[in-house]
């Protein structure tokens, strides 16, 4: 049992399944120690099984096979510092297994396909990020995964994809609206038509007017700047790398983007592009870089992906230490009596 916490923060991780989720949250748990966080797969609110499913024709990423009351409950609940019986979805034999006591933990993160998609799950969140995969390289990963890990076929990986995308588009993607911010994988532009998938472009879309949330920025907050950080100080071999940053719009709310195009030769010279970027909430100089360096061998570590994962975890780390400080503490207590 953790001990337990005066004020419990919610944070949501939405995205498909093989996005990047289970890495996501690897960052996290060194970021706040794993007996802090407690991690609660949405997955285990599927209320019809595999075979259910099969028969009423529905996919797990479809509404009427979850169940929303339930999951906002137990949410609910353990925000309230409460414990609950979770259900447990089993994954190798596609049954609902019996449930098991979750308590409340400093850090509850709910992660999966629609930690945002019920209202009052969503307003329960104390920050959320989205990681949205362009198609091309979704497919790309899956690929290499689950044929070299799970025995599948191209034809296999590319079926299942393409009968899921349906209700992806219809229930998972528009999450991405809510979201405090959506980190996007897309392919580069730096190679014309590039096929490999292997150098990625990565999008950190940070919403504006977040109470607690400060966007970071490149060199000068608010401008529009692009830069070619090769040369002197960071080896580049091709295609290079090309950062950006600027204001944009995102399903009509003010945001500010930062993207890194390319892949880091030396993962020890991303200290020179963490020295250009300010609000990274980190707690000393070279911070950032050397979370990424602690764990080179995580898928992306050597691109954007990497760097924008660990950044968000800096403002998951803020957020909670924002609403966990004496005088957040003393607010809450007097508003709620
Ligand atoms: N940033 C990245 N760069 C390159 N490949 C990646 C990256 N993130 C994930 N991958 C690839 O995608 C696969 C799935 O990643 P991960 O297990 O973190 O996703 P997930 O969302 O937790 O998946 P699932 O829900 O299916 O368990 C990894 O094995 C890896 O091949
Ligand atoms: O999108 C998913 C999230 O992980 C899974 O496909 C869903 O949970 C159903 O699981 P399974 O395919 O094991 O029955």
């Amino acid at each position: 049992m953790t001990n337990k916490p005066d004020r419990v923060v919610l944070i949501g991780v939405a995205g498909d399944s093989g996005c990047g989720k289970s890495t996501f949250l690897r960052r996290l748990a060194d970021l706040f120690g794993e007996h802090m966080m407690t991690v609660i797969c949405l997955d285990d609110y599927h209320s019809l099984d595999r075979k259910q499913r099969k028969e009423v024709g529905v996919t797990a990423l479809n509404p009427k096979a979850n169940n929303f009351d339930l999951m906002y409950e137990q949410i609910k609940a353990l925000k309230e510092g409460k414990s609950i019986e979770k259900p447990i979805y089993n994954h190798e034999t596609g049954m609902i297994d019996p449930p098991e006591t979750v308590h409340p933990n400093h850090i509850v993160v709910i992660e999966g396909l629609h930690p945002m998609y019920d209202e009052r799950v969503r307003s329960l969140l104390d920050f959320s990020v989205y990681l949205d995969i362009d198609d091309e390289v979704k497919i790309a990963w899956k690929i290499q995964r689950d044929m070299a890990e799970r025995g599948h076929t191209y034809e296999d990986v590319l079926a299942a994809i393409n009968s899921r995308r349906p209700d992806f588009e219809a229930y998972i993607d528009p999450q991405k609206q809510y979201a405090d911010v959506v980190i996007q994988i897309l392919p580069t532009k730096l190679i014309p038509n590039d096929t490999e998938r292997k150098v990625l472009r990565v999008r950190l879309v940070q919403k504006e007017g977040v109470e607690g949330f400060e966007p970071a920025y490149l060199f000068d907050e608010g401008s529009t700047i692009d830069w070619i950080p090769c040369g002197r100080k960071l080896t580049c071999s091709y295609p290079g790398i090309r950062l950006f940053y600027g204001p944009d719009s995102y399903y009509g709310n003010p945001v500010s983007v930062l993207e890194v195009d390319g892949q880091f030769d030396r993962l020890d010279e991303v200290i020179y592009i963490e020295s250009h970027l300010s609000n990274l909430s980190t707690k000393y100089y070279g911070e950032l870089t050397e979370l990424l360096l602690k764990h080179r061998e995580y898928p992306g570590s050597a691109n954007g992906s990497g760097l924008f994962q660990v950044l968000v975890g800096l403002k998951m780390r803020a957020t909670y230490e924002k609403l966990t400080s004496p005088d957040a503490m003393l607010a809450a207590k007097a508003g709620s009596n």
